[in-house]
Protein backbone atom coordinates (compact mmCIF):
# COMPACT_ATOMS: atom_id res chain seq x y z
CA UNK A 1 0.00 0.00 0.00
CA UNK A 2 1.37 3.45 -0.78
CA UNK A 3 2.59 5.40 1.81
CA UNK A 4 0.47 8.11 0.69
CA UNK A 5 -2.28 6.60 1.87
CA UNK A 6 -1.76 5.24 5.03
CA UNK A 7 -0.55 8.37 6.42
CA UNK A 8 -2.50 11.33 4.80
CA UNK A 9 -0.13 14.28 4.70
CA UNK A 10 -1.50 16.58 7.61
CA UNK A 11 -3.00 20.57 6.72
CA UNK A 12 -0.21 22.68 8.02
CA UNK A 13 -2.46 25.40 9.87
CA UNK A 14 -1.20 28.02 7.16
CA UNK A 15 -2.48 26.04 4.78
CA UNK A 16 -6.22 25.97 6.01
CA UNK A 17 -6.25 29.38 5.75
CA UNK A 18 -10.01 28.99 4.73
CA UNK A 19 -10.04 31.67 1.91
CA UNK A 20 -7.84 29.18 0.27
CA UNK A 21 -10.24 26.27 -0.01
CA UNK A 22 -12.89 25.35 -2.48
CA UNK A 23 -15.65 23.13 -1.90
CA UNK A 24 -16.27 21.90 -5.16
CA UNK A 25 -19.35 19.65 -4.38
CA UNK A 26 -21.08 17.89 -1.97
CA UNK A 27 -20.19 14.05 -1.57
CA UNK A 28 -22.53 13.38 0.34
CA UNK A 29 -25.31 13.98 3.27
CA UNK A 30 -26.01 12.28 6.74
CA UNK A 31 -28.09 12.78 9.57
CA UNK A 32 -25.67 15.16 11.64
CA UNK A 33 -23.47 16.90 9.15
CA UNK A 34 -22.62 17.65 5.28
CA UNK A 35 -19.45 15.89 3.59
CA UNK A 36 -17.76 18.07 1.37
CA UNK A 37 -14.85 17.83 -1.07
CA UNK A 38 -12.64 20.32 -0.86
CA UNK A 39 -9.63 21.60 -2.74
CA UNK A 40 -6.93 23.15 -1.56
CA UNK A 41 -6.47 26.23 -4.28
CA UNK A 42 -2.59 26.10 -4.01
CA UNK A 43 -1.67 22.55 -3.51
CA UNK A 44 -4.16 21.12 -5.20
CA UNK A 45 -4.88 17.86 -3.13
CA UNK A 46 -8.54 16.96 -2.43
CA UNK A 47 -9.80 16.09 0.71
CA UNK A 48 -13.61 15.57 2.47
CA UNK A 49 -15.20 18.01 5.07
CA UNK A 50 -17.67 16.92 7.29
CA UNK A 51 -19.16 19.93 8.10
CA UNK A 52 -21.50 20.06 11.48
CA UNK A 53 -24.15 23.45 11.33
CA UNK A 54 -24.30 23.75 15.57
CA UNK A 55 -27.40 25.83 14.83
CA UNK A 56 -29.86 23.55 12.60
CA UNK A 57 -32.17 21.81 13.85
CA UNK A 58 -30.18 18.76 13.62
CA UNK A 59 -29.39 20.14 16.85
CA UNK A 60 -31.89 18.01 18.46
CA UNK A 61 -30.24 15.77 17.81
CA UNK A 62 -27.21 15.98 19.84
CA UNK A 63 -25.44 16.57 16.36
CA UNK A 64 -22.59 19.06 18.38
CA UNK A 65 -22.01 16.67 21.04
CA UNK A 66 -21.74 13.66 18.84
CA UNK A 67 -19.58 15.72 16.08
CA UNK A 68 -16.67 16.53 18.95
CA UNK A 69 -16.88 12.71 20.00
CA UNK A 70 -16.50 11.75 16.66
CA UNK A 71 -13.50 14.76 16.22
CA UNK A 72 -11.90 12.76 19.52
CA UNK A 73 -12.51 9.37 17.83
CA UNK A 74 -11.08 10.25 14.86
CA UNK A 75 -8.06 11.35 16.79
CA UNK A 76 -7.18 8.47 18.00
CA UNK A 77 -7.34 6.27 15.23
CA UNK A 78 -4.05 5.20 13.18
CA UNK A 79 -4.83 2.26 10.73
CA UNK A 80 -4.74 1.57 6.94
CA UNK A 81 -8.37 0.91 6.89
CA UNK A 82 -9.55 3.48 9.10
CA UNK A 83 -9.60 6.98 8.60
CA UNK A 84 -7.04 9.58 9.74
CA UNK A 85 -8.19 13.22 10.68
CA UNK A 86 -6.12 15.74 8.80
CA UNK A 87 -7.29 18.92 10.91
CA UNK A 88 -10.40 20.52 12.31
CA UNK A 89 -11.96 24.04 12.46
CA UNK A 90 -15.04 26.00 14.45
CA UNK A 91 -16.54 28.64 14.43
CA UNK A 92 -19.93 29.54 16.11
CA UNK A 93 -21.82 28.06 13.39
CA UNK A 94 -19.70 25.07 12.66
CA UNK A 95 -17.49 22.44 13.33
CA UNK A 96 -16.01 21.04 10.79
CA UNK A 97 -13.26 18.18 9.99
CA UNK A 98 -11.38 17.29 7.23
CA UNK A 99 -10.20 13.62 6.03
CA UNK A 100 -9.08 11.95 3.15
CA UNK A 101 -10.96 11.96 0.74
CA UNK A 102 -12.17 8.43 -0.91
CA UNK A 103 -12.93 8.78 -4.16
CA UNK A 104 -14.79 5.49 -4.81
CA UNK A 105 -17.72 5.80 -3.48
CA UNK A 106 -19.46 2.98 -0.72
CA UNK A 107 -20.40 -0.45 -0.44
CA UNK A 108 -23.68 0.36 -1.27
CA UNK A 109 -22.92 2.64 -4.67
CA UNK A 110 -20.45 0.04 -5.87
CA UNK A 111 -23.27 -2.89 -4.86
CA UNK A 112 -25.47 -1.01 -7.06
CA UNK A 113 -23.31 -1.39 -10.05
CA UNK A 114 -22.65 -5.10 -9.72
CA UNK A 115 -24.75 -7.37 -12.06
CA UNK A 116 -27.89 -8.69 -9.95
CA UNK A 117 -26.71 -5.90 -6.90
CA UNK A 118 -24.51 -8.52 -5.41
CA UNK A 119 -20.79 -9.67 -5.18
CA UNK A 120 -19.43 -12.67 -5.49
CA UNK A 121 -18.17 -14.69 -2.79
CA UNK A 122 -14.23 -13.77 -3.98
CA UNK A 123 -15.28 -9.51 -3.42
CA UNK A 124 -16.97 -10.26 -0.64
CA UNK A 125 -13.86 -12.25 1.01
CA UNK A 126 -11.40 -9.25 -0.15
CA UNK A 127 -14.16 -6.53 1.55
CA UNK A 128 -14.81 -8.46 4.76
CA UNK A 129 -11.61 -9.27 5.35
CA UNK A 130 -10.92 -5.46 5.65
CA UNK A 131 -13.79 -4.41 7.29
CA UNK A 132 -13.36 -7.26 10.10
CA UNK A 133 -9.05 -5.95 10.44
CA UNK A 134 -10.35 -1.94 10.48
CA UNK A 135 -13.39 -3.61 13.72
CA UNK A 136 -11.11 -5.73 15.06
CA UNK A 137 -8.42 -2.33 15.52
CA UNK A 138 -11.50 -0.54 17.21
CA UNK A 139 -12.25 -3.09 19.42
CA UNK A 140 -9.11 -3.49 20.79
CA UNK A 141 -9.06 0.34 21.06
CA UNK A 142 -12.43 -0.73 22.91
CA UNK A 143 -14.54 1.00 20.51
CA UNK A 144 -17.74 -0.48 19.58
CA UNK A 145 -18.64 1.51 16.12
CA UNK A 146 -22.18 0.79 16.65
CA UNK A 147 -23.04 1.77 12.88
CA UNK A 148 -21.89 -0.59 10.20
CA UNK A 149 -23.79 -0.12 7.23
CA UNK A 150 -22.87 -0.49 3.49
CA UNK A 151 -23.42 3.44 2.95
CA UNK A 152 -20.13 3.63 5.74
CA UNK A 153 -17.55 1.88 4.02
CA UNK A 154 -16.19 3.63 1.55
CA UNK A 155 -13.50 2.79 -0.97
CA UNK A 156 -10.31 4.56 -1.46
CA UNK A 157 -8.38 6.05 -3.97
CA UNK A 158 -6.18 2.29 -4.16
CA UNK A 159 -9.39 -0.21 -4.00
CA UNK A 160 -8.96 -0.79 -0.31
CA UNK A 161 -11.49 0.14 2.36
CA UNK A 162 -11.89 3.02 4.92
CA UNK A 163 -14.94 2.90 7.73
CA UNK A 164 -16.40 5.92 8.09
CA UNK A 165 -18.95 7.82 10.62
CA UNK A 166 -17.98 7.61 14.26
CA UNK A 167 -20.69 9.48 16.03
CA UNK A 168 -22.40 6.26 17.32
CA UNK A 169 -19.70 4.59 18.23
CA UNK A 170 -18.97 4.05 22.13
CA UNK A 171 -16.09 3.69 24.13
CA UNK A 172 -16.65 0.52 25.81
CA UNK A 173 -14.21 -0.37 29.08
CA UNK A 174 -12.69 -3.88 28.24
CA UNK A 175 -13.02 -5.94 31.25
CA UNK A 176 -11.81 -9.43 31.44
CA UNK A 177 -15.13 -11.79 30.91
CA UNK A 178 -14.52 -13.36 34.11
CA UNK A 179 -15.05 -17.41 34.42
CA UNK A 180 -18.02 -18.15 36.18
CA UNK A 181 -19.85 -21.54 36.80
CA UNK A 182 -22.14 -22.29 33.97
CA UNK A 183 -25.38 -20.70 35.05
CA UNK A 184 -29.04 -21.71 33.12
CA UNK A 185 -29.92 -19.25 30.64
CA UNK A 186 -33.43 -17.43 32.14
CA UNK A 187 -35.50 -17.04 29.04
CA UNK A 188 -34.73 -14.07 27.43
CA UNK A 189 -37.87 -14.55 24.60
CA UNK A 190 -35.38 -15.90 22.24
CA UNK A 191 -36.61 -18.28 19.56
CA UNK A 192 -34.96 -21.67 19.68
CA UNK A 193 -31.63 -21.24 18.39
CA UNK A 194 -30.44 -23.69 15.10
CA UNK A 195 -28.97 -26.95 16.75
CA UNK A 196 -25.37 -25.98 15.44
CA UNK A 197 -25.35 -23.20 17.41
CA UNK A 198 -26.29 -24.83 20.66
CA UNK A 199 -24.16 -27.72 20.33
CA UNK A 200 -21.27 -25.56 21.87
CA UNK A 201 -23.29 -23.47 23.99
CA UNK A 202 -21.20 -25.11 27.08
CA UNK A 203 -19.56 -21.80 27.44
CA UNK A 204 -18.81 -19.81 30.60
CA UNK A 205 -21.20 -16.55 30.37
CA UNK A 206 -20.10 -13.49 32.35
CA UNK A 207 -23.07 -12.83 34.70
CA UNK A 208 -23.30 -9.24 33.30
CA UNK A 209 -25.03 -10.73 29.81
CA UNK A 210 -27.68 -11.81 32.08
CA UNK A 211 -29.16 -9.15 34.01
CA UNK A 212 -29.72 -6.53 30.67
CA UNK A 213 -31.91 -3.79 31.92
CA UNK A 214 -34.93 -4.64 29.80
CA UNK A 215 -36.25 -1.34 28.64
CA UNK A 216 -39.45 -1.11 27.00
CA UNK A 217 -39.03 -0.06 23.37
CA UNK A 218 -40.34 3.34 23.11
CA UNK A 219 -40.94 4.16 19.78
CA UNK A 220 -42.27 7.55 19.99
CA UNK A 221 -38.58 8.68 21.27
CA UNK A 222 -37.24 7.10 18.08
CA UNK A 223 -35.80 9.81 16.17
CA UNK A 224 -38.06 9.44 12.68
CA UNK A 225 -34.66 9.20 10.17
CA UNK A 226 -34.90 10.57 6.96
CA UNK A 227 -34.34 6.95 5.59
CA UNK A 228 -34.24 3.59 6.99
CA UNK A 229 -30.20 4.01 6.11
CA UNK A 230 -29.49 6.96 7.58
CA UNK A 231 -30.67 6.44 10.91
CA UNK A 232 -29.22 7.29 14.28
CA UNK A 233 -32.11 6.09 15.89
CA UNK A 234 -31.75 6.91 19.72
CA UNK A 235 -34.04 5.58 22.58
CA UNK A 236 -32.37 7.75 25.28
CA UNK A 237 -29.88 10.04 25.51
CA UNK A 238 -26.69 8.98 24.99
CA UNK A 239 -24.54 8.30 28.46
CA UNK A 240 -21.07 8.83 28.24
CA UNK A 241 -20.04 7.34 31.48
CA UNK A 242 -17.90 4.53 31.49
CA UNK A 243 -19.37 0.77 31.58
CA UNK A 244 -18.61 -2.40 30.32
CA UNK A 245 -22.16 -2.13 28.28
CA UNK A 246 -24.38 0.42 26.95
CA UNK A 247 -28.03 0.55 27.15
CA UNK A 248 -28.49 3.32 24.46
CA UNK A 249 -30.24 2.45 21.16
CA UNK A 250 -28.57 3.12 18.51
CA UNK A 251 -27.99 2.12 14.82
CA UNK A 252 -29.81 1.57 11.42
CA UNK A 253 -32.41 -0.49 11.76
CA UNK A 254 -32.15 -2.84 9.66
CA UNK A 255 -28.51 -3.48 10.85
CA UNK A 256 -29.76 -2.88 14.86
CA UNK A 257 -29.23 -6.42 16.87
CA UNK A 258 -31.49 -8.32 18.96
CA UNK A 259 -30.10 -7.09 22.15
CA UNK A 260 -30.30 -3.33 20.95
CA UNK A 261 -33.83 -3.75 19.90
CA UNK A 262 -34.51 -5.55 23.17
CA UNK A 263 -33.32 -2.73 25.11
CA UNK A 264 -30.64 -4.59 27.06
CA UNK A 265 -27.09 -3.88 27.59
CA UNK A 266 -24.72 -4.57 24.27
CA UNK A 267 -21.12 -5.27 23.74
CA UNK A 268 -19.05 -5.49 21.08
CA UNK A 269 -20.87 -8.47 19.59
CA UNK A 270 -23.62 -5.45 18.16
CA UNK A 271 -20.60 -4.88 15.23
CA UNK A 272 -20.32 -8.94 14.54
CA UNK A 273 -24.44 -9.14 14.37
CA UNK A 274 -24.07 -6.11 11.52
CA UNK A 275 -21.31 -7.52 10.08
CA UNK A 276 -23.84 -10.86 9.26
CA UNK A 277 -25.80 -8.23 7.98
CA UNK A 278 -23.52 -6.57 5.91
CA UNK A 279 -22.11 -9.63 4.21
CA UNK A 280 -26.23 -11.27 4.20
CA UNK A 281 -27.02 -7.76 1.86
CA UNK A 282 -23.41 -8.20 -0.51
CA UNK A 283 -24.21 -11.76 -0.90
CA UNK A 284 -28.74 -11.42 -1.90
CA UNK A 285 -28.67 -7.36 -2.30
CA UNK A 286 -31.14 -7.08 0.68
CA UNK A 287 -31.00 -7.02 4.73
CA UNK A 288 -32.58 -10.64 5.83
CA UNK A 289 -35.12 -8.85 8.29
CA UNK A 290 -36.02 -6.01 6.30
CA UNK A 291 -40.15 -5.59 7.26
CA UNK A 292 -42.89 -3.32 5.99
CA UNK A 293 -42.23 -0.96 8.61
CA UNK A 294 -39.97 -0.50 11.71
CA UNK A 295 -42.17 -2.52 13.96
CA UNK A 296 -41.85 -5.58 11.86
CA UNK A 297 -38.29 -5.37 11.37
CA UNK A 298 -37.79 -5.42 14.42
CA UNK A 299 -40.17 -8.39 15.22
CA UNK A 300 -37.89 -10.15 12.51
CA UNK A 301 -34.78 -9.35 14.00
CA UNK A 302 -36.14 -11.15 17.67
CA UNK A 303 -37.68 -13.73 16.20
CA UNK A 304 -37.08 -14.66 12.03
CA UNK A 305 -34.14 -16.85 11.14
CA UNK A 306 -32.20 -15.82 8.30
CA UNK A 307 -33.29 -17.49 4.82
CA UNK A 308 -30.74 -18.50 2.28
CA UNK A 309 -31.02 -19.09 -1.41
CA UNK A 310 -29.14 -22.09 -3.00
CA UNK A 311 -26.77 -24.85 -1.12
CA UNK A 312 -25.09 -23.77 1.95
CA UNK A 313 -21.47 -22.71 2.00
CA UNK A 314 -18.72 -21.51 4.23
CA UNK A 315 -20.04 -18.07 3.53
CA UNK A 316 -23.64 -18.73 4.42
CA UNK A 317 -21.97 -20.75 7.87
CA UNK A 318 -20.40 -17.57 8.43
CA UNK A 319 -23.58 -15.17 8.12
CA UNK A 320 -25.36 -17.48 10.26
CA UNK A 321 -22.99 -17.94 12.93
CA UNK A 322 -22.87 -13.93 13.12
CA UNK A 323 -26.48 -13.59 13.07
CA UNK A 324 -27.09 -15.81 15.85
CA UNK A 325 -30.17 -13.75 18.39
CA UNK A 326 -28.33 -14.11 21.40
CA UNK A 327 -24.99 -12.10 21.75
CA UNK A 328 -23.52 -15.02 23.97
CA UNK A 329 -23.31 -17.14 21.45
CA UNK A 330 -22.56 -15.35 18.47
CA UNK A 331 -19.35 -16.11 17.02
CA UNK A 332 -17.02 -13.61 18.16
CA UNK A 333 -18.08 -12.86 21.25
CA UNK A 334 -15.39 -15.15 23.15
CA UNK A 335 -12.13 -14.03 21.20
CA UNK A 336 -13.59 -11.34 18.68
CA UNK A 337 -12.03 -10.67 15.10
CA UNK A 338 -9.86 -13.66 15.87
CA UNK A 339 -12.38 -16.06 16.45
CA UNK A 340 -14.15 -14.80 13.34
CA UNK A 341 -10.61 -14.69 10.78
CA UNK A 342 -10.68 -18.71 11.58
CA UNK A 343 -13.41 -18.77 10.14
CA UNK A 344 -13.67 -21.76 7.21
CA UNK A 345 -14.77 -18.68 4.65
CA UNK A 346 -11.58 -16.63 5.09
CA UNK A 347 -9.61 -19.98 4.49
CA UNK A 348 -5.93 -18.64 2.89
CA UNK A 349 -6.65 -15.18 3.69
CA UNK A 350 -3.08 -14.15 4.55
CA UNK A 351 -4.40 -11.02 6.80
CA UNK A 352 -0.94 -9.80 7.08
CA UNK A 353 -0.70 -8.80 3.61
CA UNK A 354 -3.91 -7.31 3.34
CA UNK A 355 -2.76 -3.88 2.71
CA UNK A 356 -0.46 -4.98 0.08
CA UNK A 357 -2.88 -5.94 -2.16
CA UNK A 358 -2.56 -3.99 -5.22
CA UNK A 359 -5.58 -5.01 -7.78
CA UNK A 360 -8.80 -4.75 -5.43
CA UNK A 361 -12.00 -5.48 -6.81
CA UNK A 362 -12.39 -2.19 -7.30
CA UNK A 363 -9.90 0.69 -8.34
CA UNK A 364 -11.58 4.39 -8.86
CA UNK A 365 -10.86 5.33 -12.10
CA UNK A 366 -8.21 8.61 -12.11
CA UNK A 367 -11.12 10.45 -13.11
CA UNK A 368 -12.87 9.71 -9.39
CA UNK A 369 -10.21 12.00 -6.90
CA UNK A 370 -6.83 12.25 -8.75
CA UNK A 371 -5.22 15.79 -8.37
CA UNK A 372 -5.75 15.95 -12.19
CA UNK A 373 -9.57 15.45 -12.22
CA UNK A 374 -10.03 17.79 -9.30
CA UNK A 375 -8.33 20.43 -10.90
CA UNK A 376 -10.13 19.77 -14.16
CA UNK A 377 -13.48 19.87 -11.48
CA UNK A 378 -12.45 23.17 -10.33
CA UNK A 379 -11.55 25.07 -13.69
CA UNK A 380 -14.50 27.35 -14.29
CA UNK A 381 -16.16 26.04 -10.60
CA UNK A 382 -16.50 28.98 -7.99
CA UNK A 383 -16.88 26.57 -6.04
CA UNK A 384 -19.05 26.56 -2.65
CA UNK A 385 -19.36 29.14 0.36
CA UNK A 386 -20.67 26.80 2.70
CA UNK A 387 -22.18 29.47 5.41
CA UNK A 388 -23.78 30.53 2.05
CA UNK A 389 -24.61 26.76 1.59
CA UNK A 390 -26.11 26.33 5.02
CA UNK A 391 -28.08 29.21 5.04
CA UNK A 392 -29.81 28.33 1.48
CA UNK A 393 -30.72 25.44 3.37
CA UNK A 394 -32.51 26.29 5.74
CA UNK A 395 -34.21 29.65 3.83
CA UNK A 396 -34.31 28.24 0.17
CA UNK A 397 -34.87 24.24 0.41
CA UNK A 398 -33.65 22.38 -1.98
CA UNK A 399 -29.70 23.03 -1.37
CA UNK A 400 -28.40 25.50 -4.55
CA UNK A 401 -26.66 24.59 -7.19
CA UNK A 402 -23.30 24.53 -6.75
CA UNK A 403 -22.31 26.16 -9.77
CA UNK A 404 -24.27 29.36 -8.58
CA UNK A 405 -22.56 29.29 -5.05
CA UNK A 406 -20.11 32.33 -3.98
CA UNK A 407 -16.91 31.71 -3.47
CA UNK A 408 -15.83 30.53 0.38
CA UNK A 409 -16.19 33.91 2.47
CA UNK A 410 -14.79 32.36 6.18
CA UNK A 411 -13.87 34.53 8.24
CA UNK A 412 -9.69 34.32 8.73
CA UNK A 413 -10.46 34.36 12.81
CA UNK A 414 -11.85 31.34 12.94
CA UNK A 415 -10.09 29.23 15.24
CA UNK A 416 -8.29 26.07 13.98
CA UNK A 417 -7.40 23.34 15.16
CA UNK A 418 -4.39 20.74 14.17
CA UNK A 419 -4.52 16.92 15.38
N1 LIG B 1 -13.84 10.77 3.28
C1 LIG B 1 -14.87 10.73 2.44
N2 LIG B 1 -14.67 10.67 1.11
C2 LIG B 1 -15.73 10.61 0.25
N3 LIG B 1 -17.02 10.63 0.64
C3 LIG B 1 -17.27 10.70 1.96
C4 LIG B 1 -16.22 10.76 2.92
N4 LIG B 1 -16.79 10.81 4.16
C5 LIG B 1 -18.12 10.78 3.96
N5 LIG B 1 -18.43 10.72 2.66
C6 LIG B 1 -19.79 10.68 2.06
O1 LIG B 1 -20.68 11.41 2.87
C7 LIG B 1 -21.73 10.57 3.37
C8 LIG B 1 -22.15 11.04 4.75
O2 LIG B 1 -21.03 10.97 5.63
P1 LIG B 1 -21.19 10.45 7.11
O3 LIG B 1 -21.79 9.07 7.09
O4 LIG B 1 -19.88 10.59 7.80
O5 LIG B 1 -22.25 11.51 7.69
P2 LIG B 1 -23.30 11.38 8.89
O6 LIG B 1 -24.06 12.67 8.93
O7 LIG B 1 -22.59 11.03 10.15
O8 LIG B 1 -24.20 10.19 8.40
P3 LIG B 1 -25.19 9.21 9.20
O9 LIG B 1 -26.56 9.72 9.00
O10 LIG B 1 -25.01 7.87 8.51
O11 LIG B 1 -24.76 9.21 10.64
C9 LIG B 1 -21.15 9.15 3.31
O12 LIG B 1 -22.15 8.16 3.21
C10 LIG B 1 -20.29 9.25 2.04
O13 LIG B 1 -21.10 9.06 0.90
Amino acid sequence: MDSERTAPPPLQEQELELDNLKALKVLGKGAMGTVFLVHHTTNNSPFALKVVDKMSVHAKLDAERRARWEIQVLSTLSHPFLPSLMGTFESPQFLAWALPYCPGGDLNVLRYRQTDRAFSPTVIRFYVAEILCALHHLHSMGIAYRDLKPENVLIQNNGHVTLTDFDLSRKLTLKPKPLLPPIPVPNLNLPEPRRKHRRNFSRWIPLRALDGNRRKANSNALKKAKSARVSPVSRRKLSFSNGERSNSFVGTEEYVSPEVVRGDGHEFAVDWWALGILIYEMLYGTTPFKGKNRKETFRNVLTKAPEFVGKRTALTDLIEKLLVKDPTRRLGYTRGAAEIKEHEFFRGVKWELLTEVVRPPFIPSRDDGSAESVERLSAGNSGMDIRDYFQNLRSLPPSPSPSASPRWRFKKNISLTEF
